[in-house]
């Protein structure tokens, strides 16, 4: 659980004495290097909808394409910089919450930043959408029924959610809140991830992310 000096700290740096300091290399300049500039695109959906396969597969093609593409899986990130926090409110607020401070300064960095997490709230979506420029963020809300999500269970953990084994699982007994107006939704159900995979990537070439 995050101490109440950790929202201290963020309060104290925001309202004095901490001054931003300006790099010498701007965006414009890595753009040119990279070929791109940076941005987030953030997966959400239940466990078991396919967030990781699809981002997984978008990293694999982006990278093929001489991207400087890096995939911030929220499984992998709690084994880490997260892995002090739980499934309450206020650690998945603080979860995503870290994780949209990392991809915006990998974002900053030029990289293209894919983010695969649950993130079940829309309010903290929001806040990490906020984090950057105007159409440097791109949702794509990967929707599939908790039926579905369920009979694939691909880590088992429905199964242990409906034992009681795993308390607080969204989708089961945690809200989900789907986003109102994502930039792009793929019912997992109705299409196959190559077509998904290859509908995204063309999503973020017609955005002039990468190259056609
Ligand atoms: N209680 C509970 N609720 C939801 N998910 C749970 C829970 N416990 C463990 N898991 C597994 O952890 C993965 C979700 O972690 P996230 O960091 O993406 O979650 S969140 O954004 O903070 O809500 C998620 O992985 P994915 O299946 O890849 O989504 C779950 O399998
Ligand atoms: N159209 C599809 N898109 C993505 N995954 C799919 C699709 N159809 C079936 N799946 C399967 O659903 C499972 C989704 O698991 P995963 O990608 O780990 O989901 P999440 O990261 O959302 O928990 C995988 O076993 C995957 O092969």
């Amino acid at each position: 659980m995050p101490s109440e000096s950790v929202e201290e700290g963020r309060e104290a740096a925001s309202a004095s004495h901490i001054v931003r300091h300006e790099s010498s290399v701007t965006k414009e300049e890595r753009a040119r290097r990279a070929g791109h500039g940076g941005g987030i695109a953030w997966f959400t959906g239940l466990p078991g909808s396919g967030k990781s396969t699809l981002a997984g597969a978008v990293e694999r093609s982006l990278f093929d394409r001489g991207v400087q593409v890096f995939l911030l899986d929220g499984d992998n990130v709690r084994h880490g910089l997260n892995g002090d926090l739980g499934f309450s409110r206020e650690d998945r607020r603080e979860n995503v919450r870290r994780i949209g401070e990392t991809a915006k300064l990998m974002a900053d960095a030029g990289l293209i930043v894919l983010v695969a997490c649950v993130s079940p709230y829309r309010e903290e979506r929001e806040k990490a959408r906020a984090l950057v420029a105007e159409g440097a963020f791109v949702e794509v809300y990967v929707n599939c029924a908790v039926a579905e999500c369920e009979r694939r269970d691909p880590k088992g953990h429905y199964r242990k959610a409906r034992e009681g084994v795993i308390p607080d699982f969204t989708g089961i007994s945690a809200p989900y809140e789907p986003p109102p107006a994502p930039e792009l939704a793929v019912d997992t159900e109705a299409e196959s991830a190559a077509d998904a995979t290859a509908r995204i990537v063309g999503y973020l070439a017609a955005c002039g992310w990468i190259a056609r």
